[in-house]
């Protein structure tokens, strides 16, 4: 069926004077409601008679104020509902729907037009929707299905029917540019178009593209874990992004953006995704990196390596003479086993080996860590590990009152007092007076002994101690995790598995650093598992939806720890093994591992096959790369071959690059990476290119994706993509050991429309030699 432009210019024209008469309304209201909020706050205790004079005044004073919070919690969340709303609508008045169904129900004789767009629009009457939300159920029809048989889910139960047309629109602002009847073009035209663009510094939503196999990740619901396999630039980003939506449109009464967590591989991928959730009409999640949330849990006495400078020893330290060793340690301590071995350990303290740190006061032996041991384990046994410290802390707290009562009469409290100055004597007086009952007129008629003051000073003095006993720091995490690596027997006892045959030196390597006051990363997860299985987990329970992007960076170690974190949290998990560029992933093939957290019950595995990002051609490229690299299919895109250019010096390297830089910008590329393996070789390649006008280098510390010409570090460069790349160096000395294979198809599959290799004498033998299909069929791991 052939739509006439005319006539629907002409609906679009009527829609857009309803989004208009909407936002008149809405404008309205929200500046009423603005009013509203700001007047209750101004008058918050005016309109409350508060006194406290008897229990029926003070009983009336709470139900006053509660009443007020309650008007003020109403007016504001009513306020926030018309902004969002209108947000909404004046992205709609760029783009109202982009795609439309006919869909003829069963049992009904006309089909019903079903127009779709980032929100819902009701006619004047509110009895008919002239835009459907993509996230209702009857829209994922238009997802789903080509004309011919269809169904979409309702709350228990389907709905049948056939889809008799689809068509997709091209509309910007508020003008129908052009009209696709999805039966009779060949492909899709428009996610040609989309994809053909260039980028943005910015991430955009999906929503008016999403293909089949994408829509069933948006809309799953159902098990406590979600994991999504699926090839570079095959959506997993922006599909997670905009399940997000889904979940927040779907659980409207029930979630809020800020019950949902997003864990994203660095600072700089934050602020290029941070974009599409507005753009759908939604609030952002929390974001986050696993390194902050880990930062926020240890403590400040270490030096903790963050995961780059551990990434940057892996790809530049090989000559270490303690490289294997670092290597050993660093798989070991990401493994199931590991975990394993820490949960037991920690049931065996519940027999012996428990380490506590002195208690000391004033330079002199309080309570020493002996004494807590006896203590701990003399009383209490049959009570949890946890209920034992905690009765141990009152004790301690109890020898500290002990103390304090023959202390004051000490020489140093009398000396202390001699020095007091004015203030401090005044404050202390004003203090014990309030103590007494005195009221500030009558406080001057307080006569303060000098017992009482001898006292106060004592007091104050212990308090730091009280403090750090209250917080737990008596006992000695440190040593408790060091304990694990004292002699190389101890873990045995832990651990049904066998060790890695590097283990004596693993012990010597942990116990070396944790003495010089550093951890290093891969003991940081751990540590702090460690930590919150003995002293009580911080649990977040308000937590309903924690989504992992780049998981195949996550240890099982980490995901363990995850799961922990969020008690009451579903998980959605998406990743791609072969960019695990994580040494501790290295050997890693699936997400095996990840299939025991849940159970597989509630465990569903999606894989997607289709690559988006990149032309045909460089994908036809970047699958030979990998093992089973034949099973991605490439989205038939038009471009050039990638090619590699072999150089002979530094100098004519830098020449190439600069040279390729001005014919890319010539024709029109803005955003161009040059990608370097480490930090190390990005800023001696931003050294060498320093002619390339407004060059940027980025770096860990970098907090934003910037467009234009780019020098990356491969790490950086993991979920974001280029219009262009350029490998810095592409030869055998910088990518020869097989282990940097994963690397190597990371950084080439950022390129989006043109990708070219340079390579500094013998090119890697990754780009000659396509990999081995060794490794099983993920898809058949994945049922
Ligand atoms: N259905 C779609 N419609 C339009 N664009 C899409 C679609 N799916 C993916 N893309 C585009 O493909 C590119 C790659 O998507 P995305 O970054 O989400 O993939 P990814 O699987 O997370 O990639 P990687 O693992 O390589 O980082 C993006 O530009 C995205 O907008």
């Amino acid at each position: 069926m052939k739509l006439e432009l005319q006539q629907e210019q002409q609906r679009l024209d009527r829609v857009m004077d309803i989004i208009s008469n909407e936002i008149q309304t809405l404008d309205g209201d929200t500046a009423r409601r603005k009013k509203e909020v700001i007047n209750i706050r101004k008058h918050f205790f005016e309109e409350v008679k508060v006194s406290t004079d008897s229990f029926d005044d003070y009983l009336e004073t709470i139900i006053g104020l509660r009443q007020e919070a309650e008007a003020l919690s109403v007016s504001q969340s009513l306020h926030r509902h018309t902004s969002k709303r209108l947000a909404t609508l004046h992205r709609m008045q760029q783009i109202p729907y982009f795609g439309r169904i006919d869909f003829l129900e069963n049992g009904t004789s006309s089909p019903e037009q079903i127009y779709i767009g980032i929100s819902t629009l009701k006619d004047a009457s509110g009895d008919d929707f002239l835009i459907y939300d993509w996230r209702a159920p009857i829209s994922s029809v238009y997802y789903d299905y080509q004309p011919g048989p269809a169904k979409y889910m309702i709350p228990g139960d389907f709905i049948e029917g056939t889809l008799e047309n689809k068509w997709q629109y091209i509309i910007r602002d508020g003008k129908l540019e052009s009209i696709f009847d999805t039966t009779l073009t060949i492909g899709d035209e428009i996610l040609q178009q989309v994809l053909g663009k260039g980028t943005d510094k910015q991430m955009h939503s999906i929503v008016a593209t999403i293909q089949q196999e994408q829509n069933q990740i948006v809309r799953h619901d159902h098990g406590k874990l979600l994991i999504v396999h699926g090839a570079a630039g095959s959506g997993k980003t922006s599909v997670a992004l905009q399940r997000i939506a889904y979940l927040l449109y779907h659980y409207r009464d029930s979630l809020t953006s800020d019950q949902i967590i997003l864990f994203s591989p660095n600072a700089m991928f934050n602020s290029y995704v941070a974009n599409v959730l507005p753009e759908l009409g939604e609030v952002n999640m929390h974001q986050v990196t696993f390194q902050q949330y880990l930062h926020e849990r240890l403590d400040q006495q270490f030096q903790v390596e963050n995961p780059f400078d551990q990434l940057e020893y892996v790809y530049t330290k090989t000559k270490d003479p303690s490289y294997r060793t670092r290597l050993a340690s660093i798989e070991w301590k990401a493994s199931t086993d590991y975990f394993d071995a820490i949960n037991t350990y920690r049931s065996s303290l519940e027999n012996a080996g428990m380490c506590f740190q002195d208690l000391r006061f004033r330079g002199k032996l309080m309570v020493s860590a002996k004494q807590m041991e006896e203590q701990f384990y003399g009383h209490h046994t049959s009570l949890r590990l946890l209920n034992r410290i905690e009765k141990l802390r009152d004790w301690l707290i109890k020898q500290i009152a002990e103390v304090a009562k023959v202390e004051w009469q000490k020489p140093w409290v009398q000396e202390k007092m001699d020095l007091l100055s004015d203030d401090q004597y005044h404050k202390a007086h004003r203090y014990l007076a309030k103590k007494h009952g005195y009221e500030r007129e009558a406080m001057a008629d307080y006569d303060m002994s000098t017992k009482e003051l001898a006292q106060l000073i004592v007091r104050q003095k212990l308090n730091t101690l009280r403090k750090r006993v209250r917080a737990f720091q008596f006992v000695d995490i440190k040593q408790l995790y060091r304990q694990l690596f004292e002699d190389t027997a101890n873990m045995q006892r832990f651990s049904s598995h066998e060790l890695p045959q590097e283990w004596p030196a693993i012990c010597e390597q942990t116990r070396d650093t944790i003495d010089e006051g550093k951890l290093l990363y891969e003991d940081a997860t751990p540590y702090v598992y460690l930590k919150e299985l003995i002293l009580g987990f911080q649990t977040n329970r308000s937590i309903k939806q924690v989504v992992i992007d780049e998981a195949q960076d996550y240890s099982p170690f980490q995901f363990g720890f995850i799961k922990r974190l969020f008690p009451a949290a579903r998980m959605t998990v998406l990743g791609d093994f072969n960019q695990a560029i994580f040494a501790h992933a290295r050997q890693t093939n699936d997400f095996q591992s990840l299939l025991n957290l849940y159970g597989p019950d509630e465990t569903t595995v999606i894989y997607l096959a289709r690559s988006y990002r990149s032309t045909k051609p460089i994908v036809d490229f970047t699958r030979k790369l990998i093992p089973n690299g034949n099973q991605i299919i490439p989205f038939e895109r038009k471009g050039e071959s990638p090619s590699l250019e072999q150089v002979e010096s530094t100098e004519e390297l830098h020449q190439q690059i600069i040279k390729k830089v001005e014919q890319l910008q010539e024709r029109g590329y803005q955003s161009i990476a040059i990608i370097c393996k480490s930090v190390e070789e990005s800023s001696h390649a931003y050294e060498g290119l320093s002619t390339i006008p407004e060059l940027k280098l980025m770096t860990t510390g970098s907090m934003e994706y910037e467009q234009g010409v780019v020098v990356i570090p491969s790490y950086l460069s993991k979920g974001i993509e280029f219009e262009a790349v350029i490998v810095y160096d592409a030869s055998t000395h910088v990518y020869g050991d097989e282990s940097l294979r994963r690397v190597f198809y990371t950084v080439c599959t950022r390129a989006m429309h043109h990708l070219q290799l340079y390579s500094l004498g013998e090119p890697t033998p990754f780009y000659e030699v396509p990999v081995q299909e060794t490794i099983q069929n993920i898809h058949d791991n994945c049922k």
